[in-house]
């Protein structure tokens, strides 16, 4: 299907070939025909992204006019002037001229109420495959009557200009609030889009009441809703694909006053070293057709795959449709959260496996934001550094979080959900010393917090951070669940609390002004 218009409001002149709306198959043959991917023995595309294989934070621009002046949290989000955006578009557009294009229409949330209507302009078939799994499709109805309100132009071959555009480098990510319009350039990331319609999200939504969220989301036998925030590489993905509950989302969700809600129809895992045993649900899309992978090591002779090789990333990713998972919640819905889950993985291994928090607390973490990166590739260097990434998504707030917590706190009183604090990260010592957390037992312990029997076992009062740790789970060694005892030294670990405390309490600074008194005090050493 081609249309010689669709271009045309934008004051592109030529229009050269455009693909609208291709679905899965023609998108795959297409991708393999410009040479954009190979296929993996058991039918997943294999593609690779070059220099970005993570999201470009740093090169990440909003438009600073009218709509956004009042609005946006300039302290994080880097501004852009209008004078450079319309020199940007006017290169975008120019670079638009005759191109073959893929465009796909979708949507950007579950909830017929509160989605947005989003046209996706892709340079690669394999990106417009990509979106099309990662957002919702609309109905042949709904496409017929479909109206963009938004549009996002993805050219990975566009090179920004810094003396031109006002930008850092080459690479772009810029977001105009009263155009509707994100073009992005100089990155083939494919997480660059999803993570542009997020943002767009958590723009829009906080004024009609509704909490948008990077969390995943999962649903028991009896309707009982848990919320997973946490940054990337904590575990959204991975625990939230659980056999024994329904899968709502991996990674964008947006809480009403009745429920919650997924942004998104797919999920984005990472794949470097997935487990088949620990992660039987996430390692069978990667033996099934449509999956994308990105950066993932392929053998070219036999096309299997090996998903321990870190060489073209270690941020290597798989792309599938939500129903790829086998346990899963069809339309994206579903009640209010009865758990509040934010997790952390803490490589100084000062936090527990699990902590029960109070309603404070729980907004102090989630403006905290806290998880810790462990050190790079650099030999000796064993020392991990602390992140502290508000609402566990800075990159992709546009408003100021204050905003965002009084929504939290605004949803936790209203339902009286329980909240935890789960660390994924480092036991028995810190990253280099300890080993991280088995998946097994983060898993038991969340089984035990959700069902509710962690409810009704002993609690002691952490004597750094104040927030309650059980003493004792159902199948679970009691060692584990009190780090200090799990350390070689544990004055060592006393020391490194303190540390970590004292890291809290000056990030927390800049919050002060802007919340309660109990938020305030639920500070570590309060
Ligand atoms: N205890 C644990 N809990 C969760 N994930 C773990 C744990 N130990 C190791 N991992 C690994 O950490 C990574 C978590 O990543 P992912 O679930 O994609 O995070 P997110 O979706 O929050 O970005 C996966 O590669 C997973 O295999
Ligand atoms: C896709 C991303 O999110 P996450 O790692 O949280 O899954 C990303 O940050 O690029
Ligand atoms: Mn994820």
């Amino acid at each position: 299907m081609t249309s010689e218009h669709m271009l045309a409001p934008f004051g592109v002149k030529t229009a050269g070939l455009l693909h609208h709306n291709l679905k899965e198959a023609a998108l795959y043959q297409q991708a393999i025909e410009r040479g954009e991917g190979e296929i993996a023995e058991g039918g997943p595309l294999v593609v690779k992204t070059g220099l970005h294989t993570g999201r470009s934070a740093k090169d990440k621009f909003t438009v600073r006019d009218d709509t956004s002046e009042d609005t946006l949290w300039w302290d994080n989000n880097a501004e852009m002037s209008p004078g450079n955006f319309e020199a940007l578009w006017s290169d975008f557009r120019e670079h638009l001229e005759g191109r073959e294009l893929f465009v796909q229409d979708l949507f950007g949330g579950a909830d017929p109420q509160n989605r947005i209507a989003v046209r996706v302009i892709n340079e690669l078939a394999w990106h417009n495959l990509f979106i099309r799994h990662l957002l919702r499709r609309p109905s042949d109805e709904e496409l017929e009557r479909f109206d963009p309100e938004y549009t996002i132009i993805n050219l990975p071959s566009f090179k920004a200009d810094p003396a031109r555009h006002g930008v850092r480098s080459d690479t772009v990510i810029a977001v105009n609030f009263t155009k509707k319009l994100i073009l992005i350039g100089g990155t083939a990331y494919a997480g660059e889009t999803k993570k542009s319609v997020f943002t767009l999200l958590n723009y829009v939504l906080p004024e009609r009441g509704i909490m948008p969220m990077h969390c995943s989301v999962n649903v028991g036998s009896d309707g009982d809703a848990a919320v997973f925030f946490g940054l990337s590489g904590t575990g959204k993905t991975t625990l939230s694909a659980d056999p024994n509950r329904q899968l709502v989302g991996d990674d964008e969700h947006g809480w009403t006053k009745d429920g919650l809600f997924n942004f998104e129809g797919g999920c984005y895992a990472k794949m470097i070293r997935l487990s088949a045993k620990a992660e039987p649900e996430i390692h069978a899309t990667t033996k099934k057709w449509g999956t994308v992978l990105e950066n993932v090591v392929m053998d070219p002779e036999t096309r299997e795959l090996d998903l321990d090789d870190d060489t073209l990333a270690e941020n290597s990713r798989g792309a599938y449709p939500i129903h790829y998972i086998p346990n899963i919640v069809e339309d994206g819905q579903c009640g209010p959260a009865r758990n509040v889950v934010m997790l952390t993985c803490d490589a100084f291994g000062v936090m527990p496996p699990i902590a029960k928090l109070s309603t404070p607390q729980a907004m102090y973490h989630f403006l905290s934001g806290y998880t810790a990166k462990v050190a790079g590739t650099e030999r000796g260097v064993t020392e991990p550094t602390a992140t502290f990434s508000t609402c566990f998504g800075a990159p992709f707030m546009p408003r100021h979080p204050s905003v965002y917590g009084e929504l939290l706190r605004r949803r936790l009183e209203e339902t009286g959900a329980t909240c935890w604090l789960v660390n994924t990260g480092w036991t028995g010592g810190a990253y280099g010393a300890g080993e991280r957390m088995p998946i097994a037992a983060t898993r038991a312990l969340l089984n035990a917090a959700l069902d509710g029997s962690l409810n009704t076992e002993r609690y002691r009062e952490d004597e750094n951070f104040g927030f309650l740790v059980p003493m004792e789970a159902p199948g679970i060694e009691t060692d584990i669940l009190n780090p200090r005892s799990t350390w070689a030294d544990p004055a060592a670990y006393d020391q490194q609390a303190r540390k970590l405390a004292e890291m809290f309490r000056r990030n927390f600074e800049k919050f002060e002004a802007h919340v309660a008194e109990d938020v305030r005090k639920a500070a570590p050493g309060s």
